[in-house]
């Protein structure tokens, strides 16, 4: 049986000011009690804004969620306007970023090269990055959602240590599903994500690519979480439009009840 604690992370995308932010951070917080933190990590990616507010929430009150980010820069410092470093984020006492989310690869023109240098950044200042991949629906119809995003696996972890990338977490957000209400159909999921152990074992070891947590994204919600979660090589869920309702972000986390 896996050892794997699942990972149940919120990406709230663009949504939730600082004041929001806490509010629901407060939230999330009154509902959780210390039976879900045992069975499962809970974490929220916010908007840049809103960390310093959750940095002080979840210090001051001494709670049990982590936070992160939703991108970082792949640079350390300078002339980057609009860039916020992994030194920043790690000062901020972030635990994750993520990296290639499919809205960055789209709108921002990220590619592996730059996911894999932003994953370098944030190994470097102590962040655990959680590596973004998943095919666009023409990629899935024409059979080959397998082979692109273990190309993409393997383009985000180029030349990462084996001490680095055991740490990693990857999640598989096929595009097509992500913000659609379409999920993936759980068993369609799980050959993606035992390929992407497969990968890790290849490029690794096996005993490595059995720590390595991958998450499936797209269109989770508290009434298919179970069956998700059921897979195999399914560790958890990085969930975006549900993770802005806390009740409905709470289901998720305690999957095991739905
Ligand atoms: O990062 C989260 C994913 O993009 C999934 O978003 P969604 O749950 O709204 O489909």
């Amino acid at each position: 049986m896996s050892t794997r604690t699942p990972l149940m992370a919120g990406n709230w995308k663009m949504n939730l000011n600082h004041l929001e932010a806490i509010a629901h951070v407060q939230k999330l917080a009154f509902a959780l009690t210390d039976k879900d933190y045992d069975a499962v990590e809970v974490a929220v990616l916010v908007p840049f804004t809103d960390l310093r507010s959750v940095q002080t929430l979840v210090d001051g009150d001494k709670l049990k969620i982590k936070y992160g980010a939703q991108d970082l820069s792949a640079h350390d410092s300078g002339a980057y306007t609009g860039e916020i470093s992994g030194a920043m984020l790690s000062k901020l006492k972030c635990s994750y970023v993520a990296v290639g989310h499919s809205e960055r690869r789209q709108y921002h023109a990220e590619t592996d090269e730059v996911c894999n240098a932003k994953v370098k950044a944030a190994f470097q200042h102590g962040l655990t990055p959680i590596l973004c991949v998943g095919e666009e629906l023409e990629v899935r119809e024409a059979g080959n959602a397998v082979a692109h995003t273990l190309t993409q696996v393997e383009g985000g972890l180029k030349d990462v240590p084996a001490e680095q990338a055991e740490t990693i977490v990857i999640a598989y957000e096929p595009v097509w599903a992500i913000g659609t209400g379409k999920v993936c159909g759980a068993e369609d999921a799980q050959e993606v994500c035992a390929a992407i152990r497969g990968k890790l074992a290849e490029l690794y070891s096996q005993e490595l690519a059995d720590k390595v947590r991958i998450q499936y994204g797209g269109s989770v919600k508290g009434g298919n979480v179970a069956e998700i979660m059921a897979q195999a090589d399914i560790d958890g869920a990085l969930v975006g439009g549900a993770s802005l309702d806390a009740d409905e972000f709470v289901k998720i986390i305690r999957f095991r009840d739905q």
